[in-house]
C-alpha cells in the first residue's frame, strides 16, 4: 500500500517511523511519502491561508497550493487514489471503514488546518481522486494530522504481515461488533487481586466461553449502542 500525506506540519507524522508501522515501512509493506504543503506555494512567505469570504473568525486554507500539491501527488502513480480529508463534519471513521480502506492500493491524506480547506478543493480533487471526508469522532481537533496518525495506524495494522500474529486481530474491540475481553498476565495474585480462576484452568472451552461472556457484558455496560437490537416480541 502506498500512503501520501500532505500537511504544513510534516514532523507531526514522524511517529509513523516508529514501532510496527515503521517496521512495515522498512519491510516494504507500506510506502509512505509526506509532503509539505508550503513547497507548493510561490510567494516569499510560503502562504497557505487567507481570510474567509463572508467574514468570520480564523483563516481558510487557500485552494491553489492544495491543487498543486494534489496534482503532484496524483502524478506519482498510475492509478486513481482515494483522497481522505479528515474533518469534524465527515462520515465517521470506524473499524469497518479501516477494513475497507485496507483494501485500497493508494491512500492520500490531506491535513487541513485553520478553519479548514477552501471547499472548492474537494470538488476539484474529484477529477483525479475518490474523495472522502472522515471524522474520528464528535469533537474538534486543530487540524487533520492527529486524525491521520490514527487512521494510518488503524488501516496499516490490518495489512498482511504488519501485525506479527494475525490471530490477534480477530477478537479485538469492534472487529466483530463487540468490545474486547479483559486480559491478565503474571503474577496470578497482584496487590491482593487474583486472576479469574477460569483463565488458570487450562480448559480452553471454558476460557473461550468466559471470554465471550465478558465481551458481551463489557459491551452492554460501556457501549450498548454496539449491540444488535433485541428481536421483536414473537406475537408482533
Ligand atoms: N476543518 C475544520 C475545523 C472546523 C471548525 C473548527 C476547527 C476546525 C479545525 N480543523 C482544521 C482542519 C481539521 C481537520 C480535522 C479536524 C477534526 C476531525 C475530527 N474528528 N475532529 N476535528 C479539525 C480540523
Amino acid at each position: 500500500m502506498r500512503l501520501d500525506v500532505v500537511t504544513i506540519f510534516p514532523d507531526y507524522l514522524a511517529p509513523l517511523d516508529l514501532s510496527l508501522i515503521g517496521k512495515a515501512r522498512r519491510d516494504g509493506l507500506i510506502e509512505l511519502h509526506v509532503h509539505d504543503l508550503r513547497d507548493f506555494t510561490h510567494d516569499r512567505h510560503r502562504t497557505v491561508d487567507d481570510t474567509p469570504y463572508g467574514g468570520g473568525a480564523g483563516m481558510v486554507m487557500k485552494p491553489q497550493p492544495w491543487a498543486e500539491a494534489l496534482e503532484y501527488v496524483a502524478g506519482q502513480g498510475d492509478s486513481r487514489p482515494t483522497l481522505i480529508v479528515p474533518g469534524p463534519g465527515g462520515e465517521r471513521f470506524t473499524q469497518p471503514t479501516a477494513r475497507a480502506l485496507a483494501e485500497e492500493p493508494w491512500l492520500v491524506f490531506a491535513c487541513g488546518r485553520y478553519e479548514g480547506i477552501d471547499e472548492r478543493v474537494y470538488e476539484w480533487a474529484t477529477s483525479a481522486y475518490d474523495v472522502r471526508v472522515l471524522s474520528l469522532g464528535d469533537y474538534v481537533l486543530n487540524g487533520g494530522e492527529v486524525a491521520v496518525l490514527a487512521m494510518v495506524e488503524a488501516v496499516a495494522r490490518l495489512l498482511p504481515g504488519v501485525i506479527g500474529n494475525a490471530e490477534s486481530l480477530v477478537e479485538e474491540s469492534h472487529e466483530d461488533g463487540l468490545l474486547e475481553y479483559p486480559v491478565y498476565t503474571k503474577p496470578a495474585v497482584w496487590q491482593g487481586l487474583s486472576v479469574p480462576e477460569v483463565l488458570l484452568s487450562g480448559d480452553h472451552g471454558r476460557i473461550a466461553q468466559w471470554r465471550h461472556e465478558q465481551r458481551i457484558a463489557r459491551t452492554q455496560a460501556r457501549r450498548p449502542d454496539l449491540l444488535p437490537p433485541p428481536p421483536p416480541p414473537a406475537d408482533s
